[in-house]
């Protein structure tokens, strides 16, 4: 374990601007202005007392600035990502599935212990921030970039690229691929890489809020790739979970709009960023509501009576 040094925080971390006309949206969607005025420095108060060797961001500005530049290329990887489901998915068409049954349970194995090691570590700074700093300052004031928070962030921006790989397992065991699942992986990613590019400080509760969801959904799906049947009710405490974290998401970010157009106070967000968030959250919950319906209360029903003619 290393004690932190932390550096004055540099300006290039001050990223925010205060107003923006919602029709300036896509211009400015790619400018992360460095915000100035009287307010030196956004970054939360609260650091980590200790950090493991790994925990910490190296260059943290080279990522930021990367970020800044190039976040546009993950629409570029998402539109790859849908032409390589449907190639591999014409190419399928005439074979067998594969069984990938082991690949299967170490690849959801692994993600599970990832987000629940990251959902012990990362919860540590929304909690205490929280606790010290109040609300205020928790969904406005990032966490310092090279705090262990950033690590598990940028780690956070790096599994969005990994989890595509999910979708790759679906279709090569030629199971349903529905619109929820690859419009969530290519969504995600390109909000998360644009969250990244301007330290969206309300980022911390969008972040544990999933990486708790992935801690209970990853390991459903290594339990079921090993090949248990989870009773129902397993499957709709995730679902619900899920469901739960983008009504949550929609919650906070309408905390963040009020802090930003009716209190007029600084926020490390910028609307075109919170734009977005209320975009993603609001289909995200719209869909999750409709897979519960569809799969728990339609599917139930039609079961119940296909048993009833059978008897
Ligand atoms: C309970 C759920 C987690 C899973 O519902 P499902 O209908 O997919 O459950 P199921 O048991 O029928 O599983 C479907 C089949 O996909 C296999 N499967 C295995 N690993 C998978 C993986 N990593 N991603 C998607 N599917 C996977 C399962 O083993 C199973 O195969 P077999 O038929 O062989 O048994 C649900 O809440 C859900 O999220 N459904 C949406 C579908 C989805 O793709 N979700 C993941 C992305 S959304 C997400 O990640 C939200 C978030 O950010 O929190």
């Amino acid at each position: 374990m290393i004690d932190l040094e932390y550096p004055d925080l540099p300006e290039e971390f001050l990223v925010h601007e205060p107003e923006m006309a919602v029709a300036d949206f896509w211009k400015e969607l790619n400018t992360f202005t460095i915000y100035r005025s009287n307010h030196t420095d956004m970054s939360s108060k609260y650091r980590y007392p200790f950090h493991f060797p790994y925990e910490q961001v190296e260059w943290p500005e080279y990522w930021t600035h990367l970020f800044q530049e190039y976040w546009y290329h993950s629409i570029t990887i998402s539109v790859v990502y849908f032409i390589v489901i449907k190639l591999i998915q014409k190419f399928m068409e005439p074979r067998k599935p594969f069984n990938l049954r082991y690949p299967l349970i170490l690849w959801n194995g692994a993600l599970a212990l990832f987000s629940i090691a990251a959902t012990i570590r990362f919860s540590v700074d929304p909690i205490r921030s929280l606790y010290v700093e109040g609300l205020y300052r928790t969904i406005c004031y990032s966490c310092h970039p090279k705090d262990v928070a950033a690590f598990w962030s940028f780690a956070f921006a790096l599994s969005k690229i990994v989890e595509l790989g999910d979708t790759m397992f679906i279709i090569l065991r030629k199971r349903p691929l529905i619109f929820l699942h690859y419009y969530h992986h290519a969504a995600v990613l390109i909000y998360t890489v644009h969250s990244g590019a301007e330290h969206t400080a309300a980022g911390r509760f969008y972040i544990l809020m999933n990486y708790i969801a992935h801690s209970l959904m990853y390991t459903y799906y290594t339990v079921s790739a090993i090949g248990y049947r989870l009773p129902k009710w397993v499957s709709m405490t995730v679902t619900t979970v899920q469901t739960v974290q983008m009504l949550a998401g929609v919650g906070i970010s309408y905390l963040v709009y009020r802090v930003k157009t009716i209190y007029n106070l600084p926020c490390q967000q910028s609307m075109a960023n919170l734009y977005l968030a209320f975009v993603i959250y609001i289909t995200f919950a719209f869909l999750f509501i409709q897979f519960f319906i569809n799969t728990y209360i339609r599917n139930a029903k039609k079961n119940a009576k296909k048993t009833k003619k059978v008897e």
